[in-house]
């Protein structure tokens, strides 16, 4: 197990090593993985915080809970499409969900996550991630709008956290969706105001899905999209 001490900026609390390892025991209690994926989410977990000091990738303040506010958010995802083996999540960040959907994905035959990200440092830490775990993935130095009608073949799972209204991750995923995609977005306490707006524009079914990692975190899964409006543009705002 590695519980690699951290190397905030001055500004920032430092964990404890007891603190992190407690951390990573309850997250793994609640979303638990193999052995091999373990293994590969402490080289993930460790080189993030290596990161972190230079680039910041998570929020500072979440830095205590990495594993449960990050690492579990993301994994608890996999048992709403558990024989999804391509995924595409949107403006990945510092790897979440993508990068621990990948680790987690790493001995399943066909696995793919496809990491699209606009940010050229957080890009090169994604490419490093997947480099030293060996999980199967592909970053794309691009704009979302400009990615998810140019990736070939069948996306079984399209995800994003924390990178644009639902209304607006509703506009991204279309294409993605009609070609057979879930959509499983990680949203927070707001998630019935953006319900509410992204109806305006969509024709959606969403099933709400509460966070099994506490908080007010809400999942919205959405397996079909039809524009409310044809005269909508990409994004569901008005042409
Ligand atoms: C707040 S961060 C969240 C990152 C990660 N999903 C997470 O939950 O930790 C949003 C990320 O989305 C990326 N992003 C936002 N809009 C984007 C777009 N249109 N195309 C590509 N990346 C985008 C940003 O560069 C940023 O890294």
């Amino acid at each position: 197990m590695n519980t690699a001490p951290p190397r905030p900026a001055p500004s920032e609390a430092i964990p404890s090593r007891e603190a992190l390892a407690a951390d990573r025991a309850a997250a793994l209690a609640l979303t638990p993985v193999s052995r091999e994926t373990e293994a590969r989410l402490d080289r993930f977990v460790e080189l993030l915080w290596t990161w972190q000091a230079k680039t910041n990738l998570v929020s500072p303040a979440t830095l205590p809970k990495l594993w449960s506010r990050h690492v579990s958010d993301s994994l608890q995802l996999l048992n709403l499409a558990p024989s999804a083996k391509v995924w595409m999540d949107l403006g990945s960040g510092g790897g979440f969900p993508g990068m621990v959907l990948a680790c987690a994905l790493t001995e399943t035959p066909g696995a793919m996550v496809h990491l699209v990200e606009r940010n050229g440092k957080k890009a090169g830490f994604l490419r490093e991630a997947l480099r030293v775990t060996g999980a199967p993935g592909t970053v794309h130095l691009a704009n979302i709008e400009d990615t998810v009608d140019r990736v070939a073949g069948p996306i079984d799972c399209v995800t994003a956290r924390a990178v644009a209204p639902l209304h607006q991750l509703i506009g991204y995923a279309v294409p993605l969706v009609k070609r057979g995609a879930k959509a499983l977005f990680l949203k927070g306490q707001d998630v019935e105001v953006e319900l509410t707006e992204a109806t305006k524009y969509w024709k959606i079914e969403p099933r709400l899905h509460s966070s099994r990692t506490g908080g007010q975190g809400w999942i919205v899964e959405i397996d079909e999209i039809k524009h409310r409006n044809p005269s909508t543009g990409h994004d569901g705002s008005p042409l």
